[in-house]
């Protein structure tokens, strides 16, 4: 017997859980995009099965329906579901980085008798739209799932068991707990990347030549700014309150930042250095990422390498003739001198670590694994 499942929001996410589901051949995934050209790339891809005509005749034969478009679209999407026709038996979820104003919006659905449980794929990155989605993407990340207190233990199970195939870590929180925890370790991050970006764009009116020396540590910083504003606009507003709570202990922290400043005192200086480095060196690293979780997974090489066109050629050639796939290749601009730092993403640390082995061999570039 085939399980129907329908996909509404053909982008990042939407795109990277059809293909994810699709590991499972009892599946058929029906999509629907209000952008058409998204719905048609999934369709072309074989990422989906087939392109519903609008959003309620994709809902109505869902065995599961998954909402994965941005929060706000997805709030006002599960009050129109209310009028919708679904199967009795049907669970409805969805992918939004908030929960608590999800799980308010879906309450007319919920008092209709309908099981919405909701989602949140704790992975991603900060490109979006159906070309940018992996099948893997959701491979040993959190998957957080929130469903209503009054929830059948049987209906958590089932969308546990349709969900496992994401290799995704799954687990059950409440709503408001989430909301608080990825205001601190994603929501407010995102703010201060993106309030960075904007400090550097000011400064650049002054001096023009900053923004070649925006490298390193400021792009590493700043990598999720490069995220669709869109999301994250709906994603503000939606935790909001906590995303105050966050500003305000940042004010604070930033206050005695400020006096330690003024003051200048080296050992309080190196302390607040050493407080940071200890907590930041014992988070789970890339290296455990397989065993711990990550909100985003890479698994880079940086390669020393002389800056000339021939180099990027020479190595992909070399990594396709032991089939070890890439996901990512780029040069970092960090020094002035003839050499860059070429930095390859791959899949896996083991797939990293093969091609950090066959490039030793075959190669006289330097390279580290960070
Ligand atoms: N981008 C990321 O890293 C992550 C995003 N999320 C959440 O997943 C959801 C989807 O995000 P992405 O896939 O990254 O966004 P995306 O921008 O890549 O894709 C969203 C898709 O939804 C479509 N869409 C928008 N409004 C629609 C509507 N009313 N009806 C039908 N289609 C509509 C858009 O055309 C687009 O194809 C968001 O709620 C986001 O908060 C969750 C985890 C990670
Ligand atoms: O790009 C990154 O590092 C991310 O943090 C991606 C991301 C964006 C939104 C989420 O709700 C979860 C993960």
């Amino acid at each position: 017997m085939t399980t129907n499942i329908s996909i509404i929001g053909l982008g990042l996410i939407g795109g990277s859980l059809a293909l994810a589901l699709k590991r499972n051949p009892a599946i058929t995934i029906t999509g629907f995009d209000r952008s058409y050209k998204s719905a048609d790339e999934a369709y072309r891809r074989g990422i989906i099965d087939s392109i519903a005509p609008s959003v309620q005749s994709a809902a109505k034969n869902a065995d599961f329906l998954i909402f994965a478009v941005p929060v706000a679209a997805t709030a006002a999407l599960l009050k129109e579901a209310t009028g919708w026709q679904l199967k009795s038996s049907v669970i409805v979820t969805d992918t939004g980085s908030t929960k608590q104003p999800i799980m308010e919006a879906a309450k007319g659905l919920i008092d209709k008798g309908v099981t919405f449980i909701g989602g949140h794929p704790m992975a991603g990155s900060h490109k979006s739209g159906i070309s940018a989605s992996i099948e893997h993407l959701f491979e040993n990340a959190y998957y957080i799932l929130t469903p209503p207190s009054a929830c059948r233990e049987e209906d958590v199970d089932r969308l546990k068991s349709l969900l496992k195939v994401t290799r995704g870590k799954l687990a059950v929180l409440h709503a408001q707990e989430h909301d608080q925890m990825t205001a601190v370790v994603s929501h407010f991050p995102h703010i201060i990347a993106s309030s960075l970006v904007n400090l550097l764009a000011s400064q650049e009116q002054q001096q023009p030549f900053v923004r070649r020396l925006a490298a390193g540590g400021f792009r590493d910083l700043t990598r999720i700014a490069s995220a669709d504003p869109i999301m994250w606009r709906d994603i503000t507003m939606q935790n909001n309150l906590e995303l105050v709570n966050q500003l305000d202990g940042w004010l604070s922290e930033m206050h005695t930042v400020r006096d330690m400043l003024k003051d200048n005192d080296p050992g309080t200086i190196e302390a607040f250095f050493d407080v940071a480095k200890q907590f930041r060196d014992k988070l789970p690293s890339v290296a455990q990422d397989a065993a711990q979780g990550a909100l985003y997974m890479q698994f880079d090489l940086h390669i020393d390498v002389p800056d000339h066109p021939g180099v990027i050629s020479e190595i992909t050639r070399i990594l396709a003739t032991k089939e070890i796939s890439l996901t990512n290749i780029r040069i970092v601009e960090t020094r002035t001198d003839v050499y860059g730092i070429l930095v390859i993403s791959f899949r896996s640390a083991a797939e990293r670590n093969n091609a950090a082995a066959v490039l030793e061999k075959e190669t006289d570039y330097s390279m580290q694994i960070l």
